[in-house]
């Protein structure tokens, strides 16, 4: 809990701040310095003309809090509780594979701070760090693991039993991502990630992955990977075989349709991420903020339903969190931290991304999550 009265936020960060970008622009321009455009463009752009991408943040602009006064906002409680563990905050880290091409220590860097500012952690399929060497610089925080679905299944089967083994908490199937979006920069740039070996992390020290190439050429690794990420067959089928592999709880990671939302909970998953994947898979699908309530309505508080796409600061994350997400999903402004300054980097955008948060829910006259939940929100 946090006691604003002997706290003052704002004060506090500015006693103790260096010379560091602040907002989302700010951090975009300083990671445009640090960076070659192939892995600028391919973490700033999207698909198609961005229409997605840009409406993703254009949209948050249509919601306005409609605070209360007088509450006595003291003291701040901002915990949640997932799947039976309690986090101090509802922000989370959404997962973000190929972090090498923004900083060499990648993964490794944004899971230390993740850590170190309580943020849960989820770690891509295509990181380029693995499962076990994130576990061993993170233990004791909370770690879930993103799956992207493998043509070989037993590949997928075999990366959730790692993470389970090294005590990662839930597994996040990705569904909106069966093939690679339309993204235009990156054939401007002929920059591909994959292509160049930054997604090998999980893959490399896989043993049922290794076991089914022919030899250990670096080429050889490169395309099997690209082959086993194409999964267009992806089906509800999946999901019960995965129910069936593990005992983690599993969350269904894309989520726009509130129909699909049901039909998760019918088909036993055990939460859901809103999300349009920062406008970088189809473009022209709706906002995801304006996706969510309707998606809040239709799972009616059974399950859990996080959220991301277009959150770039704190009073975004009160807004998502009064529209009924149970927690929000950071992306890119993480990434642009990493870029600009390693995992120091990724630390101060945490750092004032939680600050912000706070201040924004007690400037709403709210004390807690739940009251956080009922906080009138107009749309304009
Ligand atoms: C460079 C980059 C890589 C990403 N990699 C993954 C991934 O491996 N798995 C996944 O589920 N989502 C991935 N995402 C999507 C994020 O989890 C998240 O949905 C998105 O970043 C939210 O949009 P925002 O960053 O604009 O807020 C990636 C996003 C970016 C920018
Ligand atoms: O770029 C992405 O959004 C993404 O999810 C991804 C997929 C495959 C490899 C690297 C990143």
């Amino acid at each position: 809990m946090t006691n604003i009265k002997n706290n003052d936020l704002l004060l506090d960060t500015i006693s103790s701040t260096e010379n560091f970008p602040i907002n989302f622009n700010e951090l975009e321009q300083a990671a445009k310095q640090k960076l070659a455009a192939g892995p600028f463009g391919y973490i700033r752009s999207s698909a198609g003309g961005e229409e997605t991408y840009r409406k993703n943040t254009e949209s948050f602009a249509k919601y306005s809090i409609v605070p209360r006064f007088l509450t006595d906002v003291s003291v701040l409680n901002t915990e949640v509780t997932i799947f039976g563990r309690t986090y101090p905050h509802p922000l989370f880290i959404a997962p973000v594979g190929v972090n090498k091409i923004a900083h060499v220590d990648g993964e490794i860097a944004v899971a230390k701070a993740a850590a170190k500012y309580e943020f849960p952690y989820i770690q891509s399929t295509v990181s380029s760090y693995a499962i076990e060497e994130i576990a061993a610089v993170t233990e004791g925080s909370s770690k879930w693991y993103q799956l992207y679905w493998s043509q070989n299944k037993e590949i997928s089967f075999s990366m959730v039993k790692r993470a389970e083994e090294a005590g990662y908490e839930a597994i996040v199937l990705t569904v909106d991502t069966v093939m690679l979006g339309w993204r235009e920069e990156d054939i401007r740039n002929q920059f591909s990630p994959l292509k160049r070996g930054f997604a090998k992390g999980n893959y490399a020290s896989d043993p049922v992955f290794m076991a089914s190439l022919p030899d250990y050429d670096e080429d050889t690794i490169i395309n099997s990977i690209i082959e086993n990420i194409y999964h267009p067959s992806l089906n509800w089928d999946n999901i019960a075989e995965l129910k069936e592999r593990t005992s983690l709880p599993i969350l269904i990671k894309g989520i726009l349709h509130p129909d699909d939302a049901k039909l998760a909970f019918e088909k036993g998953i055990d939460g859901i991420i809103v999300s349009n994947h920062g406008g970088r898979q189809l473009d022209g699908v709706i906002a995801s903020i304006d996706a969510l309530p309707t998606i809040v309505d239709a799972v009616a508080g059974r399950i859990p339903v996080l959220f991301d796409s277009g959150i770039r600061r704190g009073s975004d994350a009160v807004k998502a969190l009064a529209l009924g997400a149970t927690a929000v999903c950071i992306g890119r402004p993480f990434l642009w931290g990493l870029a600009s300054g390693g995992q120091a980097g990724v630390e101060r955008v945490l750092e004032n991304f939680l600050q912000e948060t706070k201040v924004s829910i007690s400037l709403s006259g709210v004390r807690n999550l739940n009251e956080l939940h009922k906080l009138k929100i107009v749309k304009s």
